[in-house]
């Protein structure tokens, strides 16, 4: 497993190590011990699944205290454009993101630690989208902001119009009138 920083501390970018022969391939997805390896100590109580059709846009969501949560995100099928925005009080990169492109192919997944919003849009359609989280799902503890605020200035490479966007999503607020329960 390849672990690499990215601008914001605590996102990193995760590619396994992939075993391919006649049969086809084999990785590790998932390794406690490769994590501890890398200093992230983390344990995961809940895992995710979700499809979604070409198009889709799901997020910017988060969970707060008690339900903080860190999630290890990846694409089964298909492919992602995958979005962390930092939202923790304090940090020096508060309110920057960080987008990585997650398929099937390229079999990377991406660390959002607590404190981090996140979200994605689907770039083909039956896109699964698989990740392990550090809390449970805590419906009072959601924490959103509008997907396409241009003060985050997320480069999505779609536009409003051509987005898929649950009534949820559509009316959550811009960045600047997050009063962020997180802390750096
Ligand atoms: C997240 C979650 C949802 N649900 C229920 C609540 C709703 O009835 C239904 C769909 O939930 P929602 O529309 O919030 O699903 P997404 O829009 O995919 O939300 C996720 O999308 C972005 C990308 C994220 O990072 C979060 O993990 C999560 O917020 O599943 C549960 O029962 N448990 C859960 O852990």
């Amino acid at each position: 497993m390849t672990i690499t920083e990215t601008i914001i501390p605590g996102v990193l970018l995760l590619e396994p190590k992939v075993f391919s022969d006649e049969r086809g391939y084999f990785f590790e997805s998932y390794s406690k011990r490769t994590l501890l390896e890398a200093g992230i100590d983390i344990d995961f109580v809940q895992d995710n699944q979700s499809m979604s059709h070409k198009n889709i846009v799901r997020g910017l969501h988060a969970q707060k205290a008690p339900y903080e949560q860190g999630k290890l995100v990846r694409v089964l099928q298909g492919a992602v454009m995958d979005v962390a925005v930092d939202a923790r009080k304090g940090s020096p990169t508060y309110g920057r993101h960080v987008s990585v492109e997650l398929t099937a192919d390229n079999k990377k997944q991406l660390w959002v630690p607590p404190g981090c919003l996140h979200g994605f849009v689907s770039l083909m359609d039956n896109t699964i989208f698989a990740y392990k989280v550090t809390a449970y799902f805590g419906k009072d503890s959601e924490v959103g902001v509008f997907w396409n605020d241009p003060e985050l200035a997320i480069g999505w490479g779609i536009s409003e119009k051509d987005a898929i966007v649950s009534a949820k999503d559509q009316v959550l607020p811009d960045f600047k009138s997050l009063v962020s329960p997180f802390n750096y």
